[in-house]
């Protein structure tokens, strides 16, 4: 074939020889005064070919929606604290309250229901199996392995709830919490602290759900939990006691009113 540079004369060629060496000057400046640009670029290569995913345009779609600024409005609200210690008890009443702003998102778990527990409502009971598939599948936002069972925040159970312009409520532990900061997703957080430990296995025992020795392995990590919360005070900014439920709540409110602030009027 032939080529078009031979159609231009010789200023024609010297005019567009100074026109690359003008962008490619301008092109290597840009590049170097934004650092950031491949470091970005090398992060995503690296998660393509860690995850390899059939959809690379979903992939791509998701991997830089973490770019987009949360709106203030919708950003999501996480409940971190110890089994026991009211997360679903303060979440009930939240949404209740606002019934029309938020709403649970209901995660997944290897757990078998306990009371009266019902699929889709508390929880999605999967087996194992099922819930090392979606991993492997990256419906996760984030997942942890929390009292000796599976627990993850579906990605599009977020999604529903978000597109519906309702503001999700999470309920998980801090291995989960950390994951979002870490995933660099704005969210609100407020840990949940007992009064005391003797407290908490009074709130877990009158609970009446867990036999002994799951009891024990719940009291057991909510030790961990709670040094975990206060060794990373830029993740966990925001306590509040759940001591009388009145007050608990009364200083839940205030925290969900400097987050959302047009809930006020
Ligand atoms: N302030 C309170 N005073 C007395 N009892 C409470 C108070 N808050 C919650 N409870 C009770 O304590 C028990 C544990 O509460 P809840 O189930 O809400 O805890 P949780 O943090 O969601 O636990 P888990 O993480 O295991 O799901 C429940 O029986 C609940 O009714
Ligand atoms: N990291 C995640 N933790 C979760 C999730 N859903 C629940 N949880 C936490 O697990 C424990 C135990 O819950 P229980 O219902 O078995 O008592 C509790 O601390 C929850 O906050 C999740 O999706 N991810």
């Amino acid at each position: 074939m032939e080529d078009p540079a031979n159609n231009y004369d010789h200023k024609e060629k010297a005019i567009i020889d100074e026109r690359i060496k003008e962008l490619t000057h301008n092109h290597d400046e840009y590049i170097h005064n934004h650092p950031e640009l491949q470091q970005i670029l090398n992060d995503f290569v690296t998660e393509v070919l860690l995850h390899k995913p059939q959809d690379t345009i979903l992939f791509a779609r998701e991997f830089f929606s973490k770019f987009n600024p949360t709106p203030v409005l919708n950003k999501p609200l996480a409940i971190i604290g110890p089994s026991g210690v009211g997360k679903s008890t303060l979440i009930k009443a939240l949404t209740e309250q606002f019934p029309g702003v938020f709403e649970f998102s209901i995660s997944f778990t290897t757990r078998n229901p306990r009371g009266q527990e019902k699929n889709g409502v508390e929880y999605y009971f999967i087996t194992k199996e099922e819930f090392m598939s979606k991993i492997d599948a990256g419906d996760f936002i984030e997942w942890a392995e929390v009292h000796d069972h599976f627990y993850g925040t579906s990605k599009s159970v977020i999604d529903d709830i978000y597109s519906r312009g309702k503001v999700c409520i999470l309920d998980i532990d801090v291995q989960g919490a950390v994951k979002i900061f870490q995933s660099g997703l704005e969210f609100n957080r407020v840990f949940v602290m007992p009064k005391s430990m003797k407290s908490l296995e009074d709130r877990l025992r009158g609970r009446g759900t867990e036999d002994d020795n799951i009891l024990r392995v719940r009291l057991r990590n909510a030790q961990t939990e709670i040094e975990t919360a206060r060794e990373n005070p830029n993740i966990f900014k925001d306590f509040i006691t759940n001591d009388v439920f009145e007050q608990a709540y009364k200083d839940f409110l205030h925290l969900i009113y400097r987050y959302y602030e047009h809930l006020r009027s």
